[in-house]
């Protein structure tokens, strides 16, 4: 039953998050979950190479350093920009969960403009799940994960199968992917979260 209609706050009767027993240890990296993914692959030149690591409980904890191709005004990053490292590092808490969500909301919260050069030091956890819904919320600091806060996300995710990427990605990304049977593999082990 939802009691706020802020969509991004979890009702009152939604579930605490529960850390998958097959979750990777805390500090472990977790690693691109596409080669080609804008914000995690190392496969995009421009692209962010944001690297996460699993955290304690239902967190994870990222890096990315802000290059010139990420600028917006001149040497500042892009709040776009901002708004992917903040997605991604949100997105990698479906290992936690050994689930595969999708975004549906991100309200992002601009405080500190962030230079070029900058390494942004991200942090997200689970605040709730109910049902198919995953309450998280992030923050990226400055220079140091004690640093200044620059930016911060409330984020509703919504849980989907793998079906939702073969059915809607382009099928020539989607054929090389159902191809390669690790990748396979990974994707269908988190279907089956009992
Ligand atoms: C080729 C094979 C590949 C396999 C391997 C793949 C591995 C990939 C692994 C992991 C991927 C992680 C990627 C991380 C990257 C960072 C995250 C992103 O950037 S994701 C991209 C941006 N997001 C989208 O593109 C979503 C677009 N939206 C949709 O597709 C749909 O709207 C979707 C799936 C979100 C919901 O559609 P419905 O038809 O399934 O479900 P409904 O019934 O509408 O919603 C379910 C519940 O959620 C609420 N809900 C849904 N959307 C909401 C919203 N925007 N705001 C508030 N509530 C929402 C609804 O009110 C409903 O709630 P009630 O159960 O009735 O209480």
């Amino acid at each position: 039953m939802t009691t706020s209609n802020n969509p991004l706050q979890p009702p009152a009767d939604a579930a605490p998050p529960r850390r998958h027993p097959d979750a990777p240890p805390p500090g472990e990296l977790l690693g691109p979950h596409y080669d080609q993914c804008f914000a995690c692959g190392g496969g995009q030149p421009h692209g962010l190479h944001l690297a996460a690591r699993a955290g304690e409980g239902v967190s994870v904890t990222a890096e990315f350093t802000v290059t010139e191709a990420h600028q917006g005004a001149p040497g500042l990053a892009h709040g776009g920009v901002l708004a992917a490292a903040l997605d991604e590092t949100l997105g990698s808490l479906n290992w936690l969960l050994h689930t595969t969500s999708v975004t549906g909301r991100l309200e992002t919260n601009y405080l500190r403009p962030v230079p070029v050069g900058t390494t942004l030091f991200l942090d997200a956890h689970v605040l709730a799940v109910d049902g198919r819904k995953i309450y998280a919320t992030a923050t990226g600091r400055i220079g140091a994960p004690d640093g200044p806060v620059a930016v911060r996300a409330d984020s509703l995710f919504i849980e989907v199968k793998v079906d939702h990427f073969i059915e809607n990605g382009r099928p020539e990304e989607v054929q090389a992917v159902l191809a390669d049977p690790d990748m396979m593999r990974r994707a269908r082990a988190f279907e089956v979260n009992p």
